[in-house]
Formats: C-alpha cells, sequence, structure tokens
C-alpha cells in the first residue's frame, strides 16, 4: 500500500479549444473535470493499475465536497480532512497539438489545527504502507519548517517518503533526507538556483539534491523524457507520445508507475516512462489504466558514470549517447 499526502489539492478542469487567442471569446470543443493535486492523481493512478493508494488530503467548501465525490466514484480510498478554507479549482487549457496553459489557484491555507490533523492522518495510514508520498504545491501560509517537519515525521517512522513539490519545500524534503525526489527542471532550478539546460546541469541538480540528504531524484523533463539519478548511477529516458492531448498530470503518472514498478532500477525507471507517456495522451488530467500503457515506445539508455558538469572537454559531446 502507498499513502499520498496532497496538501493543497484541486478540481481540474480541463477545456479543449482549437486555438488559444488572449482578449477573444473562445468556443471550447469540450471539457473535462477531474479531482486533482498531485498526491490526488497518483493515488488515482495507481489505483487503476490495482495498487492500492489512500489519499489524504484538505477538503473544503463545494469544490472540495466535488472532488471527494470523484473520487469515491472512481473508488480512491479517501482520507479526507475537514478544512474552513474552501478548495481551489486548477484550470488548463489543452490545443490540439498537446500545448497546454494552465492557471492555478493558490488554494486555501491550513490552520495549525488541520495540518496536524492531516499529519496525524498520515502517520495512522503509514504505519500499514511501504510509501508515503507528499505531492503538490505547500498551501499559502504553511511555513517551510512545519512541511520539513512533517516529511521527518515520516522518515523517522520508518516508512519510505517520496515528494514532488516546489519552491524551498523540495529543498526541505531533501534535506529531510526524502527517499525519492520528483522535481521536473523548473523545480529543480528553484532548488539550486540555476535553470538546468542540458543532461550535465540537470544531473549536476539532482546530485545537489542527493548531496543535501536526499536518496534517489527522478527528474521530469517534459518532451525531453527523464533522467533518474542515484546511487548507483544515471539513466535517461524518453517514450513517443504519438497523439499528445495533455500533459496535466504527466508527471504525477510517471511517479506512480515508477512507485508501482518497485522505484528502483532501469525496469522501474521504464514503466514510469510508459505511465507518463500514457498519461499525455489522454485529456485532461485522466490517468492511465493497463491498457493505455505502450511499453514499446519506451527507450533506456545508461549514461556514462561520470557525466561531466559543462565547460569540461567531455561537454563538447552530445548530451545523450
Ligand atoms: N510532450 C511530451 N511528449 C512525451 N512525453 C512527455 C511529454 N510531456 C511530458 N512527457 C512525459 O511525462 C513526464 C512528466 O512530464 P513533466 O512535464 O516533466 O512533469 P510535470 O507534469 O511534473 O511538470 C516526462 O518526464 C515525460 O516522460
Ligand atoms: O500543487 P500545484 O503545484 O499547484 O499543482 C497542482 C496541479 O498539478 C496537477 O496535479 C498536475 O500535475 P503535473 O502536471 O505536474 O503532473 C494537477 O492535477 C493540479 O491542478
Amino acid at each position: 500500500m502507498i499513502v499520498t499526502v496532497t496538501l493543497n489539492p484541486s478540481l481540474d478542469r480541463a477545456v479543449d479549444v482549437e486555438r488559444l487567442v488572449r482578449g477573444e471569446v473562445i468556443r471550447a470543443a469540450s471539457a473535462h473535470l477531474d479531482p486533482g493535486g498531485k498526491g490526488v492523481n497518483v493515488s488515482r493512478a495507481l489505483l487503476a493499475n490495482g495498487v492500492s493508494a489512500p489519499a489524504v488530503l484538505p477538503c473544503g467548501g463545494d469544490e472540495g465536497a466535488q472532488i471527494m465525490r470523484l473520487l469515491r466514484d472512481e473508488g480512491v480510498d479517501v482520507r479526507s480532512v475537514p478544512i474552513v478554507g474552501r478548495t481551489r479549482s486548477n484550470i488548463t487549457l489543452a490545443e490540439p497539438d498537446g500545448t497546454v496553459t494552465k492557471i492555478n489557484e493558490p488554494g486555501p491555507s491550513l490552520s495549525p489545527a488541520e495540518f496536524e490533523l492531516i499529519t496525524t492522518r498520515a502517520l495512522t495510514a503509514a504505519v500499514d504502507a511501504t510509501w508515503v508520498v507528499i505531492c503538490g504545491s505547500v498551501p499559502p501560509g504553511l511555513p517551510v519548517s512545519a512541511f520539513a517537519g512533517l516529511c521527518r515525521r515520516v522518515v523517522d517512522s520508518g516508512v519510505r517518503l517520496a515528494v514532488d513539490t516546489s519552491g524551498p519545500a523540495l529543498r526541505a524534503a531533501a534535506e529531510a533526507g526524502a527517499d525519492l525526489l520528483k522535481p521536473n527542471r523548473e523545480e529543480l532550478a528553484e532548488a539550486v538556483g540555476r535553470v538546468p539546460a542540458t543532461t550535465a546541469e540537470v544531473v549536476a541538480a539532482a546530485r545537489e539534491l542527493r548531496a543535501l540528504g536526499a536518496g534517489t531524484v527522478l527528474a521530469s523533463l517534459g518532451a525531453d523524457g527523464a533522467l533518474l539519478v542515484g546511487a548507483d548511477g544515471v539513466l535517461a529516458g524518453e517514450a513517443d507520445v504519438p497523439v499528445p492531448r495533455s500533459s496535466v498530470g504527466a508527471g504525477d503518472a510517471l511517479l506512480a508507475g515508477f512507485l508501482a514498478a518497485g522505484a528502483a532500477g532501469a525496469d522501474a525507471f521504464a514503466e514510469a516512462l510508459a505511465w507518463a507517456a500514457a498519461a499525455v495522451s489522454l485529456p485532461g488530467s485522466r490517468m492511465p489504466g493497463p491498457a493505455d500503457l505502450r511499453r514499446d515506445l519506451v527507450r533506456v539508455h545508461h549514461l556514462p558514470d561520470g557525466v561531466r558538469p559543462p565547460n569540461t572537454p567531455a561537454a563538447a559531446a552530445p548530451d545523450r549517447p
């Protein structure tokens, strides 16, 4: 069993539009409503592939009630904490070539008592779990020290911890000793204070997080695929997506696939890439099930041990083997 914690869930509304033009009335071709937030999506993806994954999340207002209804319709085991604030709605505008424009609300803040209740729910559920997965942005006003405290309490409980978050919370998770981090390129940039453009720079940034205390770093790079940076070396991989529909939730599917497949080694990495590619081929933030996976379209390569930083002689060679 894998427990997910989403501190800032959202009701995801995705609208398919022919072309995005600022300042005009745009008629949508179709619309999709999904329960969202990164941990929520990880739970949905795991469940769709037969892995039990209770979702711990705060829920408030009509949006919170609707998320709970949608999750229960999908069969997700929801461990919700009622909050005074109103759960947010996030909007995605998806164009036919797969380009997505996202508008994410900040979401409600949590009172100290609400945050403590979520922590207790997570630690209680963690007793039977192999992993606790804390995902998504940190609610407004929550001190990074509180987020770090949650991470440390999970690590101290002896359950493995995976974190996918943004801003200073990502560094805090590394320092707390998270076993697995799933940053995208922008999140890595925020964490290390520079934009990692090349493969070597992504590897260097991931190694910086490892040096802070993180175990493995699964860095997602959008259409460029992903890198797995761990104690055993570096793997690079990507998967073709014949018809991209929406990349919303692709990072969540990547993380879910990696965890479902054992969270170590080339096979788990390939599975992760297959889940992420399948998510990209689905509309909105729909999570893939077994019938959506195309493992034949995945490629994984070992990178040579010393992937060097830029401006060294080896950087003149092509980035990918
Ligand atoms: N346009 C795309 N084509 C192929 N694969 C993609 C595309 N966009 C995303 N992916 C896959 O989904 C994974 C997660 O996407 P990414 O955008 O990096 O994460 P996040 O959604 O967390 O920002 C990538 O590592 C890649 O494997
Ligand atoms: O918590 P954040 O960073 O605002 O992200 C929330 C959004 O991320 C998602 O989980 C999608 O995540 P990814 O596209 O990064 O995989 C949406 O469901 C949700 O609207």
